[in-house]
């Protein structure tokens, strides 16, 4: 028999490859490209430091401009050890040339564009020839100048794996046998199951990187264009992959990218062996994204949204009220949130009772017992209910309404109450 109820009772899941998974960002170079949003070099030094506290191996940045140079510097003059600061190039010898400008930088990727959509319209190259000649050079252009290399293979789950891209890899890694393979699902068209057709099952594509390319790196780069991302990252890892390039927050391209903190919690909560991230700064996190760069949050969102420990609904808030775990994923402080009881119209009477002794121990400064059958409460019960339903309040009762409901029926009135009954007792 087993018996759950507590977070402590639940197995934890392990990862079948048992390899080891690492995390590298790019909320300074993808998620920056979300339409909108510009990140100041102070930004960027801020999510660097968030990044830091969190625990994650590697980031990546642009060295295109002055602003990007100066994050850098930045960072660099933090002075920690993680998350390792790499470069991003196009492959061309000039963009690797800014990222070897920048002596402290000692990885790049290199961007190699697949799908014939990429090489021949975007691109303008004449055939997949000469792309491969193109990215095999800038590769080789890196390595000579003594850069580690990862080959982000854009576009890949819209590529001719079979024909162009695999033997592309095997040149890759023959340049350099530790290059990381970023497998870019650059619009989201991967799927994370088994038995799925070339260029889209991200399962097969990491398995065969692995197991006859004999890859050692390989990292994934998910949209969430079709909303897999988290699910292709994770995918990924589970077939082998030892990276996952993600996002806070998921921001990014159009849909975004995967998103980190959907990523660090699964793993830091359901797997075995993943207690080396500390999650307890998320919540600040997404607030100072909101706050500072204008990234809304929808209030549903998982991990950091408002909602996520916020109860409202009778079953639920009486549940949660006798033991948090019969609701709650994970106990709120893990992500440095905190567990909210609302009162709305899905209420019932146990989260009243709840608030209301909460506001009789802040008015009175003793803890009273509320009993369920009290007729103050019913009172108050009564007089929410007809807010509802004149269909006009669509919000939450404020703590503030409580306490003035608090102060009205077990303050005031019994005062009145008691008067007017000493009145007509002739008391006065
Ligand atoms: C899927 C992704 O997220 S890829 C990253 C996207 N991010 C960005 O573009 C933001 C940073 N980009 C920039 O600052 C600029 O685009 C720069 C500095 C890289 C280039 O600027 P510009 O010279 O003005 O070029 P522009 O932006 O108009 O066009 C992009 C160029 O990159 C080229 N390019 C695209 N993919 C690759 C590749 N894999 N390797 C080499 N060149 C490439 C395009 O062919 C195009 O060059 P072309 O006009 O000679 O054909
Ligand atoms: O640099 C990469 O990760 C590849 C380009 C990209 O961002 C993508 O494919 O989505």
């Amino acid at each position: 028999m087993n018996i759950y109820r507590t977070y402590d009772d639940l197995p934890k899941i392990k990862l079948p490859k048992g390899q080891e998974v690492s995390i590298s960002d790019s909320t300074i170079r993808d998620g920056a490209q979300m339409p909108g949003i510009v990140l100041k070099a102070e930004h960027k030094l801020r999510i660097y430091e968030f990044l830091h506290q969190i625990g994650i191996e590697k980031l990546e940045t642009f060295a295109y401009n002055e602003r990007d140079r100066n994050a850098i510097k930045m960072m660099f003059d933090r002075g920690y050890e993680s998350p390792e600061i790499t470069g991003w190039a196009r492959a061309v010898p000039s963009d690797i040339d800014l990222i070897l400008d920048i002596e402290d930088i000692k990885e790049t990727g290199v961007l190699m564009s697949v799908s014939d959509a990429h090489m021949l319209d975007k691109m303008g190259l004449p055939n997949r020839e000469a792309a491969e000649e193109k990215y095999l050079n800038a590769l080789q252009y890196a390595v000579d100048h003594g850069l580690r290399t990862r080959a982000h293979i854009e576009d890949m789950t819209r590529a001719d794996n079979s024909y162009f891209v695999y033997p592309l890899i095997e040149k890759i890694l023959e340049i350099d046998p530790d290059c990381t393979i970023r497998l870019c699902d650059t619009i989201g068209y991967g799927v994370p199951f088994t038995g799925v057709d070339e260029p889209f099952g991200i399962p097969e594509m990491v398995r065969y990187l692995k197991e006859d390319l004999k890859a050692k790196n390989i990292e994934t780069h998910c949209h969430d264009d079709f909303g897999l991302a988290v699910a292709n990252s994770i995918a990924g890892y589970w077939h082998g992959a030892n990276w996952s390039n993600v996002t806070f927050l998921g921001i990014g391209e159009r849909a975004g990218n995967a998103e980190m903190e959907k990523l660090l919690l699964f793993l830091g909560r359901r797997v075995e062996g993943f207690d080396k991230y500390n999650l307890e700064c998320l919540a600040e996190f997404a607030q100072f994204m909101q706050k500072e760069i204008g990234i809304r949050i929808p209030r549903n969102k998982s991990v950091v949204g408002s909602n996520v420990f916020a109860h409202e609904s009778g079953i639920h808030t009486a549940g949660v009220i006798k033991n948090p775990f019969t609701y709650e994923p994970y106990p709120p402080e893990i992500v440095g949130g905190n567990r909210v009881f609302l009162i709305g119209d899905s209420s019932g009477i146990e989260v009243l009772r709840f608030k209301v002794q909460d506001t009789l121990k802040e008015l009175m400064g003793v803890q009273l017992t509320v009993e369920k059958d009290d007729k103050r409460l019913r009172s108050i019960q009564k007089d929410i209910h007809k807010l509802y339903d004149k269909e006009k309040r669509v919000s939450c009762i404020s703590d503030e309404e409580i306490q003035a409901y608090v102060e009205k029926y077990f303050l005031f009135e019994p005062i009145v109450e008691k008067n007017m009954a000493r009145k007509v007792d002739g008391i006065e």
